[in-house]
């Protein structure tokens, strides 16, 4: 990638207002001080990302929930008020006081790397603090308060006819496919873990979309111990066949971590270089792409995880030592870049996984 044209959303302020998240702590600065301490950032134009306003948060979430939100969070009111609850406040998405600011801040940064590919700023734009794709219009879900990654689709497609959403987190990117099902302009594609009571239940093979939209939404239900071979062969299959029948202009990808070997979610067994071949694809079709992060538990391997993506996207090489810096000590004990695959077996059938390929073949083909 000419590295020039490669936007990395940042300033200490939005790192800091990450931080501040008390379920992920200071997961973004090690994110950022890692990419940083490998000296990527010189590659990468650096811009300051803004505040979403409410007109902009507004363009997806409804009033009712903006209002709300934005009075519990002034308040830092415990959400058990009764309107909060549907809602979604309070649980899942606990109400810090500061939290719509939190929300905006990362909102602005979504908007701000979409406005950089829309505006032809830039060929690939990084913000790897966004991705929190369980949001709905007027209910926060999944620890997702604002849905970023439908803000910036919807920036996009300002500019855009046709955009490609991929979301590689291990959770459905429910929030997403629900705010583009009736429409065919855009196909939400997640690969997930699909199983009995695992949140949010929903993405199963058979959501192919509604109305106009139907057959432009796929979904691809995986189940516990994937490891990158077979998870790279399948999202190959898929990538290539939805890319030569959509023909996407642009693509949203959302990375979330939680897929990988060690996080506490203990479920696939992932590493960044999975992960970073079907990131290769994806840029080899030379698409404006907009990569943004989502979940990821284990820090460190998260911070491995997008500072690997990173570097990939910028044609540069890491060396396998982690480089001195501040969070040095949460990458021990062996402060290696690499992620070791864990030993949990697969549960993923071969023949269930060629059903699973050959059914989104057969529905691709309803693809006007
Ligand atoms: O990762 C997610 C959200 C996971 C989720 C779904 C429903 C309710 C709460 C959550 N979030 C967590 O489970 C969570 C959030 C932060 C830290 C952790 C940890 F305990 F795994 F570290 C877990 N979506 O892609
Ligand atoms: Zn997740």
């Amino acid at each position: 990638m000419a590295s020039s044209r490669v936007l990395y959303v940042h300033s200490d302020d939005y790192v800091r207002t990450c931080d501040s998240m008390a379920r992920l702590p200071h997961r973004a600065s090690m994110v950022h001080l890692l990419i940083k301490a490998y000296g990527l950032l010189k590659f990468m134009r650096v811009i300051a990302p803004r505040m979403a306003s409410h007109d902009d948060l507004a363009a997806f979430h409804s009033d009712a929930y903006l209002s709300h939100f934005e009075l519990v969070s002034r308040e830092g009111e415990d959400a058990d008020l009764p309107e909060s609850q549907q809602y979604g406040l309070g649980y899942d998405c606990p109400v810090m006081e500061g939290v719509f600011e939190y929300a905006a801040a990362v909102a602005g940064a979504t908007l701000t790397a979409a406005e950089g590919l829309r505006n032809g700023v830039c060929d690939v734009a990084l913000n790897w603090a966004g991705g929190w794709h369980h949001a709905k219009k007027d209910e926060a879900s999944g620890f997702c308060y604002v849905n970023d990654v439908v803000l910036g689709i919807l920036k996009l497609r300002e500019q855009f006819q046709r955009v490609l959403y991929i979301d590689f987190d291990l959770h459905h990117g429910d929030g997403v496919e629900d705010a583009f099902s009736f429409t065919p302009k855009v196909v939400t594609l997640s690969f997930h873990k699909f199983s009995p009571g695992f949140f949010p239940g929903t993405g199963d093979i058979a959501e192919v979309g509604l109305g106009r939209g139907r057959f432009y939404s796929i979904n691809v239900p995986l189940s516990d111990g994937i490891a990158d071979e077979k998870y790279v062969d399948i999202c190959h299959s898929v990538l290539q066949a939805v890319n030569t029948t959509f023909l996407p202009e642009a693509v949203v990808c959302q990375f979330g971590a939680d897929t990988l070997a060690g996080d506490p979610m203990c479920s696939f067994n992932l590493t960044p270089k999975g992960l970073g071949q079907c990131l290769q694809i994806v840029l080899g079709w030379q698409k404006p792409t907009l990569l943004l992060g989502g979940g990821g538990y284990h820090l460190a391997n998260t911070a491995r995880c997008w500072t690997y993506l990173t570097a990939l996207v910028l044609d540069q090489v890491l060396a396998s030592e982690i480089p001195e810096h501040q969070f040095f000590p949460e990458y021990g004990p062996d402060y290696v870049l690499e992620v070791t695959p864990g030993c949990r077996s697969d549960t993923n059938n071969p023949a269930h996984l060629d059903q699973v390929l050959a059914e989104i073949r057969e529905n691709l083909k309803h693809m006007a």
